[in-house]
């Protein structure tokens, strides 16, 4: 895995402990919620107006992504935090599916912290890692790609890195998702009962670059609409992101600083530039800036 994680930074995972038939039922409850009138899913109450299409932050033509989501935090992922309407079945599953891939997040990472020699099982004190994530501060992501009529010229989701420690991600047969590695587009095959899990910028940040945090998108499909649902392993706002060890190509930052630094670029300049900025000396070697922020 940390081999994966430093020169793919993505790898997936099998006998990961979510159950494959509660995988399969959460993309029969996302084909429901989906299939509701915009105006419906739009609507402020629904998953406490969680909902995004085509990308929210897009400030030209080939920043628009060909998909929706509901983008909700975990905290909202119970019966008094979120109007669910008429889709009774829907809550229970994701807070499944938030839950276990919740222990696969916390095990992954345990076991990349490791091998940068972290001592495993902080106790939640302050040598636990990830610092500061808990049931609260992370999200689940619901996404769908509908079919394009001009796939060629289109993207399900632009090219991006996650501003998270690190993500798990099932995505169903119809396939699309490519990541980079040594400047080529590459395929992710879809595997029926692996989980994809990638690396974030904090996790980059955290192991001094060992891990890498890697650009990825979702290609456009004239024919198939296509469904993924991402958990992200995300801090509170205020936690110092942190190091496995000095010295760090970083300066000291919160998740908090981290976010708002990456909306002000998102705003300032339409692109994400993430963690160069936060770099104690400002080269910038080899990293893209050419990154657009398309989820928060
Ligand atoms: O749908 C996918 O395969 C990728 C989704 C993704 O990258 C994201 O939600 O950040
Ligand atoms: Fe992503």
């Amino acid at each position: 895995m940390a081999r994966a994680a430093s020169e793919w930074g993505f790898f997936q995972v099998v006998n990961h402990g979510v159950g494959l038939e509660l995988l399969e039922e959460m993309r029969r409850e996302q084909a429901k919620l989906f299939r509701l009138p915009f105006g419906t899913k739009d609507k402020a109450g629904l998953l406490n107006g969680s909902y995004r299409w085509g990308n929210p932050t897009a400030t030209s033509l080939g920043q628009l992504s060909w998909s929706e989501s509901f983008h909700v935090p975990l905290p909202s992922v119970s019966p008094e935090g979120c109007d669910y309407g008429k889709l009774s079945t829907l809550r229970g599953v994701m807070q499944e599916v938030a839950d276990a891939m919740s222990r696969v997040a916390d095990t992954v990472a345990g076991t990349l912290a490791e091998n940068l020699g972290h001592e495993a099982g902080g106790g939640g004190g302050e040598s636990a890692f990830p610092g500061g994530c808990d049931g609260t501060t992370c999200f689940l992501r619901l996404n769908r790609y509908p079919a394009c009529p001009f796939a060629a010229d289109s993207l399900g989701m632009v090219p991006h890195t996650d501003s998270d420690f690190l993500t798990i991600l099932f995505q169903d047969q119809v396939g699309g998702l490519q990541l980079i590695k040594d400047a080529r587009w590459v395929a992710v095959k879809p595997h029926a009962e692996a989980l994809i899990v990638n690396v974030g910028d904090l996790f980059q940040a955290w192991s001094n670059n060992k891990y890498k945090s890697v650009e990825h998108k979702v290609v456009a499909n004239s024919s198939a609409e296509r469904f993924s649902v991402a958990y992200f392993l995300c801090p509170s706002w205020d936690s110092p992101v942190g190091t496995c060890g000095e010295p760090s190509p970083y300066k000291p930052f919160t998740f908090g600083e981290y976010r708002r630094s990456v909306q002000d670029d998102v705003e300032r300049t339409g692109k994400k530039i993430g963690l160069p900025n936060f770099l104690k000396r400002s080269t910038v070697d080899g990293l893209d800036h050419n990154i657009v922020d398309h989820s928060y």
